[in-house]
């Protein structure tokens, strides 16, 4: 199994597709365009990055989870009742089984959002692609290193962007790119890349957001303002952390 999933594979083979699941549960959207709407999370476990600041460390970081066959997962779903889903990770793409979830999603009328970094474009029914692409600022350099000393330094650096990546995901599905802002430094790069972008796809400013970077309320205390004034000054959108602001940082919400 490749560096970037950790999580044992199943022990049986059976022919049904299976993912690593890291938690499901109910909440509302906290990010985004829909924000505020009651949604059904599959957080699946494994990235191809690293950010130093991951809310989702037992993802990424120390990946865990429990492998499940996606009509199990299909079931806990309907059990919790909610029209949306939301497919998450970690990054959910790295996994083939997330696009036959995202196709029997769609074959039981779910609407679904997925989360992802923007580094692979699926193939699979999407109503929402919401692409968080990662910043210098996400960098994990060996002194804002979680847990080592910068040895996914080099790899998160040549991952992070992929044009032909994002590209595809924008001509290919309704979207939002939702840039995790630490401060003014970020905001040069965010439109140099959008430029780039606009080379090959339209991008309008409407689905721009920036989120203030913070796991935890403590720390959106100290990003939320100067966030929300560069969204005003660039004609930006911004988005809250809502499940933050409501819950901090309890697993599960
Ligand atoms: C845990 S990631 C999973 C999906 C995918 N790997 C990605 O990064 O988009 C879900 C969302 O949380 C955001 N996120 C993670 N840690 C954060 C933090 N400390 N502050 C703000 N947003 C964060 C990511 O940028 C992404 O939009
Ligand atoms: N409530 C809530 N909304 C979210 N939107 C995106 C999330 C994510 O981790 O991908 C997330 C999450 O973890 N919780
Ligand atoms: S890409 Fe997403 S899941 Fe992966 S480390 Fe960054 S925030 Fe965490
Ligand atoms: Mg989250």
């Amino acid at each position: 199994m490749s560096d970037s999933l950790e999580v044992a594979e199943p022990d049986e083979s059976g022919d049904e597709p299976a993912l690593p699941v890291n938690e499901l549960f109910h909440s509302l959207q906290g990010e985004g365009k829909l924000s505020g709407v009651p949604s059904t999370f599959v957080r699946t476990s494994g990235c191809n990055l690293r950010c130093w600041f991951c809310d989702s460390y037992h993802t990424s970081w120390e990946p865990a989870g429990d492998w499940m066959g996606i009509e199990e997962v299909l079931g806990e779903v309907e059990g919790h009742g909610a029209e949306h889903v939301v497919l998450t990770g970690g990054e959910p793409l790295l996994h083939d089984a997330s696009e036959v979830l995202l196709e029997r999603l769609a074959e039981r009328g779910y609407h679904t959002t997925v989360e992802t970094n923007g580094t692979i474009a699926p193939d699979a029914p999407v109503d929402l692609a919401s692409v968080s692409p990662k910043l210098a600022s996400s960098t994990p350099t060996p002194e804002k290193d979680p847990k080592g000393e910068g040895e996914w330094e080099e790899r998160h650096e040549e991952r992070r962007i992929d044009y032909e990546a994002l590209a595809t995901i924008c001509e290919r599905y309704d979207h939002q790119l939702k840039f995790v802002v630490t401060g003014r430094e970020d905001m040069a790069e965010i439109t140099d890349l959008l430029s780039r972008l606009h080379e090959r796809v339209e991008v309008r400013d409407e689905d721009v957001l920036l989120m203030p970077e913070g796991a935890t309320r403590e720390r959106l205390d100290e990003t939320r303002n100067r966030v929300a004034e560069l969204a005003m000054e660039h004609g930006f959108r911004y988005t809250p952390r809502l499940h933050v602001d409501l819950w901090n940082d309890a697993p599960g919400t």
